[in-house]
């Protein structure tokens, strides 16, 4: 079978990541890079609407708490939205890197049920850097910071220019964000740099 090997472990000559030296603070809340993503979007109603904030090294730290809208099971969490919750703190760690990047592979454990109602303390860590590749692991807890890991995650996210969403993206929202007038808004939308 041809393809890009699916790996998640990274090769013996990847580096270790480096926190850019214009990285947010440690503590300071990252905010939404666009107000419409489904992940940390405050325009999406039934959106995860999560808070990620920068962390300590190339980490950062989000909390989602998991809505009536959220389920899979009654009264529990959907499995996909777990993953995306996930994918969007691992997406965070794109502005410690000042990197853009997108995910390539995102791998998935889950651990414990998570009901309707919880708190899911999420912490996300580059682990290498190859090329392009960013090699990252996350998990999601329940009931504080440190409680027990009822989620976690392995995944490679590819390094891109800002063309690739102007190029992909559809036409309609690549304008509307461009059009924004909070000039800060826009250039968060399109690039990681604030
Ligand atoms: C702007 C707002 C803020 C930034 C946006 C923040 C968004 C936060 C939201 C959370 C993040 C998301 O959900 S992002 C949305 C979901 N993801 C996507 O839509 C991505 C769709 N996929 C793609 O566009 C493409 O496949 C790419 C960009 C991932 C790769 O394509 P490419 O650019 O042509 O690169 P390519 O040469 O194929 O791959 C480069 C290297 O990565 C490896 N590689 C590529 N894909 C994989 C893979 N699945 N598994 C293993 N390895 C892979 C290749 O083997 C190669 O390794 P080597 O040969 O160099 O060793």
């Amino acid at each position: 079978m041809s393809g890009p090997t699916t790996s998640l472990t990274p090769p013996a000559d990847a580096r270790r990541p480096v926190r850019h030296p214009d990285a947010p603070a440690p503590g300071e809340l990252l905010g939404s890079h666009y107000d419409r993503c489904f992940g940390c979007g405050g325009e999406q109603p039934h959106g995860l609407h999560l808070e990620t904030r920068a962390g300590e090294g190339v980490g950062v730290t989000a909390v989602f708490t998991v809505k009536e809208a959220h389920q899979g099971a009654p009264g529990l969490a959907h499995g996909g939205v777990l993953a995306t919750a996930l994918d969007e703190t691992l997406g965070g760690l794109s502005w410690l890197l000042r990197t853009i990047a997108v995910t390539g592979r995102l791998e998935t454990d889950y651990v414990r049920p998570v009901p309707v109602g919880t708190e899911l303390h999420l912490a996300a860590e580059v682990t290498a850097v190859h090329g392009r590749k960013i090699y990252g692991t996350a998990t999601g807890r329940i009931g504080g910071p440190d409680g027990p890991v009822a989620v976690r995650a392995a995944a490679l996210f590819v390094e891109v220019k800002v063309d690739h969403f102007i190029e992909n993206g559809r036409d309609e929202e690549i304008r509307s964000a461009m059009s924004d007038p909070d000039q800060i808004k826009v250039a968060r939308a399109f690039e990681v740099n604030p």
